[in-house]
């Protein structure tokens, strides 16, 4: 092996000296994956380090930034701290956008109702009671009601079997009027999530979660049927605030599979340039400092401070972090990942927490069903371009 590949592979090895994580709180996540337990951490890791494919793949280790959404996350910073370069961004009206798209949806539901006699159908899995769950499934179904979508729910309580779930999602299978299932994550931590996901249809995927969906949005040669909703409303975003993607610097913060990962693909199919920054990244700050767009979707509230942005960056807050309020009904508020009147003051667009990329979000799924409906009733051959 020559010197360099030795070089390479020593330092590949060598564990990052200050890892992201080491700078971050414990926080709340909106969409956090099940955090490892202490025996995973030891045991699990350990046995899995040992098989070859882990030493190709990489070992499993979860970004050490996911934490149960239950804990409350850090508060805002004091006022005053940061850069001030004295600039108003434009604030990019998340609210309005998804407006827009569920009229145009309406219009297209009654049409297809015309058309053919049916209207789409979209099926919701929801596992357990937890809270943020309850209320995305509520918008998820609010949604529909409102665009004409018929819309079907299945709660399964927490201790429930894989099985359980698998059958629920195999019976919406075989339901003609359904074509969109989905299954709210996070699942409960003793299931396995991957085979869940991967029970659903390809052709009902509307989630995108599904790994051939995925592999597909990989590969540039090949279209996946469905996007995840959130990448889709991070580009929906970009795109309708006139930013050219082509050959710009975007900062991911963030690689899960609800948010991370796809917007990262997405961006590079619209030939963007993609650093993906996660909880073992050395250097955050110089990162995000070198980037033209930046898209928070950590979890974490305030991680990305005016300080780590270049003047005139355009921020995508994907971040829903619940911080103490004591003037609020609940006791708390829900913030972003970006210290939003830091960032204003640096950035030339930024997307405000509510009101940002949560409810394009919800309206993608509205469109992911409409077009896996249009599809099943032969009133569109291909999936709708990326
Ligand atoms: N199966 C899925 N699970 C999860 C997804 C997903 O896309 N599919 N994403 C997240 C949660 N999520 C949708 O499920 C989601 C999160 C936030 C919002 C939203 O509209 N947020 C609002 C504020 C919320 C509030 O006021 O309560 C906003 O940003 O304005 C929508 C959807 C994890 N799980």
């Amino acid at each position: 092996m020559g010197g360099a590949a030795v070089a390479l592979l020593a330092a590949a090895r060598r564990r990052p000296a200050t890892p992201l994580s080491f700078f971050l709180p414990r926080a709340g996540l909106h969409e956090a994956a099940t955090p490892a337990t202490e025996e995973e951490k030891g045991g699990t890791r350990r046995r899995r380090s040992r098989s070859s494919s882990s030493r190709l793949l990489g070992p499993d280790i979860p970004d050490a930034w996911d934490q149960p959404p239950s804990s409350v996350a850090r508060p805002p910073p004091p006022s005053g701290a940061g850069v001030d370069y004295g600039s108003t961004a434009t604030i990019i009206d998340g609210k309005s956008v998804a407006e827009d798209i569920r009229f145009q949806i309406t219009e297209e539901v009654r049409q297809m109702k015309n058309a053919v006699g049916h209207v789409p159908g979209l099926a919701v899995v929801l596992v357990g009671n937890r809270r943020d769950s309850q209320s995305y499934v509520r918008y998820k179904i609010k949604g529909c009601e409102e665009v004409g979508i018929k819309s079907l729910l299945a709660e399964l309580p927490g201790n429930c079997t894989e099985d359980e779930v698998v059958d629920s999602v195999s019976r919406f299978n075989e339901d003609p009027s359904i074509h969109g299932i989905l299954v709210q994550l996070p699942l409960p931590q003793h299931m396995d999530e991957e085979r869940i996901l991967s029970a659903i249809s390809l052709g009902k995927d509307v989630d995108g979660f599904h790994p051939l969906n995925v592999g597909n949005l990989a590969l540039r040669s090949r279209k996946p049927l469905f996007v995840p909703c959130a990448a889709k409303a991070c580009l929906e975003l970009l795109l309708q605030s006139g930013i050219d993607l082509m050959g710009k610097h975007v900062a991911m913060i963030g690689r899960s599979k609800v948010v991370g990962l796809p917007t990262s693909l997405l961006l590079q199919r619209h030939h963007a340039t993609v650093s993906i920054i996660h909880a073992f990244t050395t250097n955050p700050e110089e990162i995000t400092r070198q980037s033209d767009i930046v898209i928070s979707a950590a979890g974490v509230a305030n991680l990305v401070r005016g300080s780590w942005l270049k003047e005139g960056a355009v921020v995508i807050d994907v971040g829903t972090n619940p911080i103490e309020d004591p003037t609020s009904d609940y006791g708390y508020r829900l913030t972003g990942d970006v210290c939003f009147e830091e960032a204003a003051r640096v950035a030339s667009a930024i997307t405000p927490v509510p009101g940002g990329v949560g409810p394009v979000t919800i309206a993608m799924l509205l469109a992911n069903t409409l077009d896996s409906a249009k599809l099943a009733y032969g009133l569109a051959t291909e999936p709708h371009e990326l």
